[in-house]
């Protein structure tokens, strides 16, 4: 697998902010991280992405800048917080659909940290910097995207206060995310204290160079694991870590809910499927970029599914619960769209157009259904280049190997 989207980009932010030259070992390079780092070599930092390994020297300039954020949540939320260090105006834009995904809380929580930015609460926007962010407490609502709390808190020790966040509203999605954010601000030498709930407090200080050796993305074997679960046969992902804070981890789990054999060792993953899918009752509030792919895989159990706690995934790359109700429900499945998740009975299911909205879950979830229906046409396959570098060859590479 190649690596993953979430500690490549974090690896990026931190590496640009450092106080020395870093090594971003085994990479990701895909659309969000190719952005990631043309955001900050627009800021001033030098990126060289020649090779499997991206040497990194930090710095931020002076002037102005502009930074395209695509369809990546990390680049519109973590950048913001480092163009508030730059001397001179950075405009951010992106998609056309990026300009509907939530970034107003953390605006405004960057304003109240002593940043200027154009009063909006959404993209496009500007953010004046002036060299140097005063920082200091804030209180934000989290709970539409965990990606405000990494984003201040990326960028916090860089502040002359440091940074303390503290949550108020509805429960914060994501957690594993947050914990990746702090492990690695930790082996940067930053010092983060989680101890209190809902509270993350950052001191001011060095983010120290430290070279980062990329894990392979866990969320991004989902369609492969599926696959063995789809099929019957045997899938196995190799460099799966023991311990980890990817998001993707909870596939073990999941897949073993929903009746796969699942082992983990020293080489890796090994999933296989029994050939026959049971349907799950699951809070997916932490992992909810998993929900596209398990949805796909509850469209095909033989017994009720019901996936709850993820509203806040229809401020993703699409509103995933309305666009995975509707195509799902193209295929002939029987799939209820409820405010925080979606409820699905058994159906027999047949082929059509599946689309995607530009969101590369989806098409990950239109290619699990591909493997066990016939005729199911994915539509813009190519929009999996987000997080992945040439998806389709990946996918015919395997099914060719097993010929
Ligand atoms: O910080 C990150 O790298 C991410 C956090 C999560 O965002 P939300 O908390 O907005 O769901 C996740 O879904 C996204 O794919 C990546
Ligand atoms: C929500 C996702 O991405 P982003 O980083 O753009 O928020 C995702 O990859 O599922």
């Amino acid at each position: 697998m190649p690596g993953s989207k979430s500690l490549t980009n974090r690896a990026l932010i931190l590496a640009a902010l450092a106080d020395g030259p870093s090594v971003v070992r085994r990479a990701l390079r895909s659309r969000d991280t190719l952005l990631m780092a043309a955001s900050l070599a627009a800021l001033g930092t030098e990126v060289d992405t020649s090779a499997d390994d991206w040497r990194v020297t930090p710095g931020l300039g002076s002037g102005s800048a502009s930074v395209d954020c695509g369809l990546a949540g990390t680049v519109m939320r973590f950048v913001p917080p480092v163009a508030g260090l730059f001397a001179g105006e950075v405009a951010f834009d992106g998609d056309a659909h990026m300009r509907n995904r939530p970034v107003g809380v953390m605006l405004a929580a960057l304003r109240s940290l002593g940043v200027t930015i154009t009063a909006t609460d959404r993209l496009p926007f500007t953010v004046t910097g002036t060299g140097s962010v005063p920082g200091g407490q804030v209180v934000i609502d989290a709970s539409a995207s965990s990606q405000f709390v990494s984003a201040l808190l990326l960028a916090g020790a860089r502040y002359a206060d440091g940074v303390d966040v503290l949550h108020d509203g509805k429960p914060v999605p994501s957690q594993p995310h947050i914990e990746m954010t702090i492990a690695m601000l930790r082996a940067h030498g930053v010092e983060v204290d989680d101890s209190e709930p809902n509270r993350w407090r950052v001191a001011p200080g060095t983010i120290k160079a430290a070279d980062e050796t990329i894990e392979p993305d866990l969320s991004n074997a989902a369609p492969f694991l599926a696959l063995a679960a789809t099929s019957g046969g045997t899938v196995r992902v190799l460099d799966w870590p023991q311990r980890t804070t990817q998001a993707g981890d909870a596939l073990r789990e999941i897949l073993t809910a929903m009746g796969c054999t699942v082992r983990l060792d020293a080489e890796g993953l090994t999933v296989t499927g029994n050939g026959a899918l049971s349907g799950v009752d699951l809070d997916l509030h932490d992992v909810g970029e998993l929900a596209p792919a398990v949805a796909a895989l509850c469209a095909l159990a033989e017994s009720p599914s019901h996936l709850r706690g993820i509203e806040h995934i229809r401020g993703h790359e699409t509103d995933r619960l309305a666009a995975l109700a509707t195509e799902l429900g193209r295929l002939g499945a029987d799939v209820v769209e409820h405010r925080d998740g979606l409820s699905l009975r058994p159906a027999p299911l047949h082929g059509g157009t599946f689309a995607t909205y530009a969101d590369h879950r989806m098409a990950h979830a239109a290619v699990i259904l591909g493997s066990a229906v016939d005729g199911v046409l994915v539509e813009n396959v190519t929009t999996t280049s987000k997080t992945f570098p040439d998806f389709p060859g990946f996918w015919a590479d395997l099914f060719a190997a097993q010929d």
